[in-house]
């Protein structure tokens, strides 16, 4: 029998972004439903950011036990028990699931339903036994590994970002089809806990980011013993567990015992009915407009199932858009210049805005790019981690873009987002004192490089001190 229920505010998906939405508009007085078929929290918390940087704080502790000897203290082989490792990634799970669970949510007036949604008119959901009528509908149902038509593909046994997690035998030698985030972070954290690992890369790997500032990151990878095969397009798999192999378009074999597929997501919108509700998609995701509005006025779509980024920080983002239209009918349009995003590999890799390559066709000669390298760091120097670099794009004495890859990145990052979100000028962050020895004073040192040569090399600056050095008492 279907109970039939009203409300202000339905949010299907209970992952990043749907959190964020039911949280903010149940605190400010919405009237709010949730759906979620599988499990809260989603992909960030169970299959996706913590797990993952979980299994890399293992792999950098290995690492360190392993690497003393520079410091003074001896290296030692580090003995690593990979199911204790899963212990470990399952353990910072639980920590956090509280703060996503049924259980918090409905105590902060949400009410909460385990079941997938489906439309069943452009105004109402069906979720098991019970039909949803919403004055405005949030869609926020995420993403899923892409798992490839590769002839032989079903016929091997495959890990995904949803599988990994619960290995519990450590693979041999781990094979990685895709030498995107996913791929490189995962690929990072088996070499230091000890598998063999090779990267098999269509294209090119962390082939979104600049290219100069991956290749930093890429030949870190490789001097720990990571094979990376670029240009190297997944064809054909065979095999059984345990022996699996691997041949690429151009004829190239590789071989291992586990297979990782990590080429990229599909948005899930295969049990949503969207055609019964006129939500257009498109091939990335479901169509929205910049107030995150899908082709039905009502019904908005955020996070990864809209297509765009897909970090957990934008899904998070989203939500505080829609929340200003959906609840206060106020006009809300996201922007993007301002998103940063990290790799967590080590050295990691960042990015805030257009790279140097896209910031010369957007800006042309009106472009200048500031960098400074990390061994001018004394703190990274004591900590004998001083490889990076960080480029600083600025139009009329405006940062636009940045990109760092070298340790910490993904923190240096955070003074840029603030930066540019505010629009800021370098002046600010040239005006900034950070303490000494910090890894952030990267930050300020190359904002010092972008005013230095006006300062230093300027013949009139020159003339002006000399002229007032004559004069002054
Ligand atoms: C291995 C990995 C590592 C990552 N690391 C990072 C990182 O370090 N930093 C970062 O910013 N991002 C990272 N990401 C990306 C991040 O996980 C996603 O961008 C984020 O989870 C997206 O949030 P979301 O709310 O759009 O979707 P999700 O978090 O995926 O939530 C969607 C929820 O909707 C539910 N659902 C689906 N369909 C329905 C339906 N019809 N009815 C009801 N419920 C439904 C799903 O079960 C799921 O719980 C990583 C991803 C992966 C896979
Ligand atoms: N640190 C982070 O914030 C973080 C970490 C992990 C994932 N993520 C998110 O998850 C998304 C998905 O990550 P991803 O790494 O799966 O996808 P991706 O799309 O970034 O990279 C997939 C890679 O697979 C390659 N590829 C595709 N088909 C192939 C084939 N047949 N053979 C060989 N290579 C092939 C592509 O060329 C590409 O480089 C990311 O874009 C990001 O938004 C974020």
């Amino acid at each position: 029998m279907t109970t039939h229920m009203k409300t202000d505010l339905l949010v299907i998906g209970a992952g990043s972004g749907g959190l964020s939405v039911a949280a903010g508009a149940v605190q400010m007085g919405a009237d709010v439903v949730l759906l979620e078929g599988h499990k809260m929290g989603g992909d960030c918390l169970n299959y996706g950011c913590v797990p993952s940087k979980a299994l890399i704080a293992s792999g950098n502790v290995a690492h360190l036990q392993a690497h003393g000897a520079d410091f003074g203290v001896s290296n030692v082989v580090p003995r690593v028990d990979y199911a204790a490792a899963k212990d470990h990634v399952a353990d910072v799970i639980a920590q956090i699931e509280p703060n996503d669970s049924i259980e918090r949510f409905e105590s902060m007036g949400v009410h909460v339903i385990s079941e997938f949604g489906s439309f069943v008119s452009p105004t109402e959901v069906q979720a098991g036994d019970t039909r949803i009528t919403a004055r405005r509908i949030v869609i926020a149902t995420g993403s899923s590994p892409m798992v490839p038509p590769i002839p032989g593909l079903e016929t091997v046994p495959y890990l995904t970002n949803e599988t990994l997690f619960d290995l519990r035998a450590q693979p041999e030698h781990l094979l990685v089809i895709g030498g995107g985030p996913i791929g490189m972070e995962m690929a990072q954290a088996h070499r230091r806990l000890g598998s063999q690992v090779t990267v098999i890369e269509g294209d090119k790997a962390l082939g979104r980011d600049d290219p100069e500032m991956a290749e930093i990151v890429l030949t870190a990878l490789r001097s720990e013993g990571i094979q990376i095969e670029e240009d190297a397009l997944a064809a054909e798999i065979r095999g059984h567990a345990g022996a699996i192999e691997v041949e690429t378009k151009d004829g190239r074999i590789f071989r291992g015992s586990h297979l990782l597929m990590a080429v990229g997501r599909k948005p899930n919108i295969d049990r949503l009915n969207l055609e019964v509700a006129g939500i257009q998609t498109h091939r990335a995701g479901i169509q929205v407009d910049e107030s995150l509005k899908t082709t039905n006025r009502k019904v908005y779509a955020i996070g990864d199932v809209a297509g765009g980024a897909q970090f957990t920080h934008v899904a998070g983002y989203h939500a505080g858009v829609i929340i200003r239209s959906a609840l206060f009918g106020l006009p809300a349009k996201q922007r993007v210049d301002h998103i940063p995003y990290a790799t967590y590999t080590n050295p990691e890799l960042a990015q805030i805005g257009p790279t140097e390559a896209d910031a010369r066709k957007l800006y042309g000669a009106k472009l200048d790019v500031v960098r400074f390298d990390f061994h001018h760091n004394d703190r990274l120097l004591a900590q004998r981690q001083a490889k990076g670099l960080i480029k600083v794009m600025v139009v009329k004495g405006r940062p636009v873009g940045v990109s760092i890859a070298g340790p910490q990145a993904g923190e240096l990052i955070n003074l840029w987002a603030l930066v540019i979100a505010n629009k800021l000028k370098m002046s600010a962050v040239a005006a900034m004192v950070s303490p000494y020895p910090t890894v952030g004073e990267i930050n300020k040192r190359v904002a010092g490089a972008y005013f230095s040569p006006k300062l230093f090399e300027n013949p009139m600056v020159k003339r002006v001190v000399a002229f007032t050095q004559r004069w002054l008492p």
